[in-house]
């Protein structure tokens, strides 16, 4: 407990946004400057749902020329020469933390709450049809306001093992308590890694206990997040507009974190691991229903034969203050 408590301390008098995007909630933080170091404890402990403010992550806003002793971003920056960042005109960086202080290359609820918050800050403008450019470690991501909240360019989604793209098959082998046997899964990479599990039914996928973190076989070298997913049926239906619409819920085990009411990242690998379980590319309207609501998944084929992947859904702030 003291070492919650001194993490705390040295950071007291700090500026702080709680945010959520479908329940996965987030400490926001602005850090113009580049000035705020965030130790891993110190993460942890502002992520305390006891002794902290509560959180699945924290997310520290700061402009990509201000950020210092970060691999990820020097080699991003060094790499696309074309990324400018002025502190007249900055390139906004998604510094994302899982709850137990570890670091992340991307959250896709995240860009979202994190659009809101620079918003709300007044430290970008974000106006209809304008896109926003968004550093992630996995690369730029674009933001947009759409009717619901915000839709985020997320990039291509891909196998994590590319030598999987020849074949489909599943990959991994999955365990979690509530299920019987190991589940066959593919492994996904949305610029983190993901594996996901089909389930027969929404009793099953209702009955599992994510408490405890689920064994994945092979086990991807830098960990992974779990989605378990049971397809609607029918899998397929039109909305209003006659448009096809897949829909599948999920629930899912997130890497540093444990079970969150929602994924951004892990709803879109859901999407294309169920595009390719149904061998149809032809449905790109994904609906992906989550303890903490829904979120909207779109694929478009690009040139190349990847698809690019949008996500959308709402965003929230929920209360601002100082670290006391
Ligand atoms: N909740 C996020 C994903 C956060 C990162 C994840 N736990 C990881 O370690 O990769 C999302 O909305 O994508």
């Amino acid at each position: 407990m003291a070492h919650h408590l001194t993490g705390l301390e040295a950071l007291r008098g700090t500026a702080v946004t709680k945010a959520h995007a479908t329940g996965n909630d987030f400490v926001m933080i602005a850090d113009p400057a580049g000035e705020q170091t965030l130790e891993a404890h110190q993460v942890a402990a502002l992520c305390d749902r006891h002794l902290g403010i509560g959180g699945d992550g924290l997310i520290r806003a700061v402009p990509a020329h201000r950020v210092a002793g970060d691999a990820v971003v020097s080699r991003l920056l060094a790499e696309a020469p074309e990324l400018s960042s002025t502190d007249e005109a900055p390139l906004w960086f998604m510094d994302y933390r899982n709850s137990d202080g570890s670091v992340s290359e991307m959250c896709g609820n995240g860009v979202r709450a994190f659009a809101h918050f620079l918003i709300h800050q007044d430290l970008v403008q974000l106006l209809e049809g304008q896109q926003l450019p968004v550093l992630t470690r996995a690369g730029l991501r674009s933001v947009r306001k759409v009717p619901e909240g915000y839709a985020i360019g997320m990039g291509v989604w891909s196998f994590l093992d590319p030598e999987q793209a020849a074949t489909n098959a599943s990959d991994a082998l999955v365990i979690a308590a509530g299920l019987e046997e190991p589940r066959p899964a593919l492994s996904i990479s949305m610029g983190n890694p993901h594996t996901v599990v089909a389930l027969g039914d929404e009793t099953t996928l209702k009955d599992l206990n994510l408490h405890e973190a689920p064994k994945v076989d092979p086990l991807p070298p830098a960990g992974t997040n779990v989605e378990f997913v049971v397809p609607a049926e029918p899998l397929v239906t039109q909305d209003a507009d006659g448009q096809a619409v897949g829909r599948v819920r999920m629930r899912v085990h997130e890497r540093g974190v444990g079970e969150t009411m929602s994924c951004g990242t892990g709803a879109c690998a859901a999407a294309a691991a169920v595009r390719v379980w149904a061998a149809d590319d032809t449905v790109n309207l994904w609906r992906v229903d989550v303890p903490g609501g829904q979120v909207t998944v779109r694929f478009t084929a690009r040139e190349d034969g990847a698809e690019d992947v949008e996500l959308s859904g709402p965003a929230q702030l929920v209360l601002t203050g100082t670290l006391a």
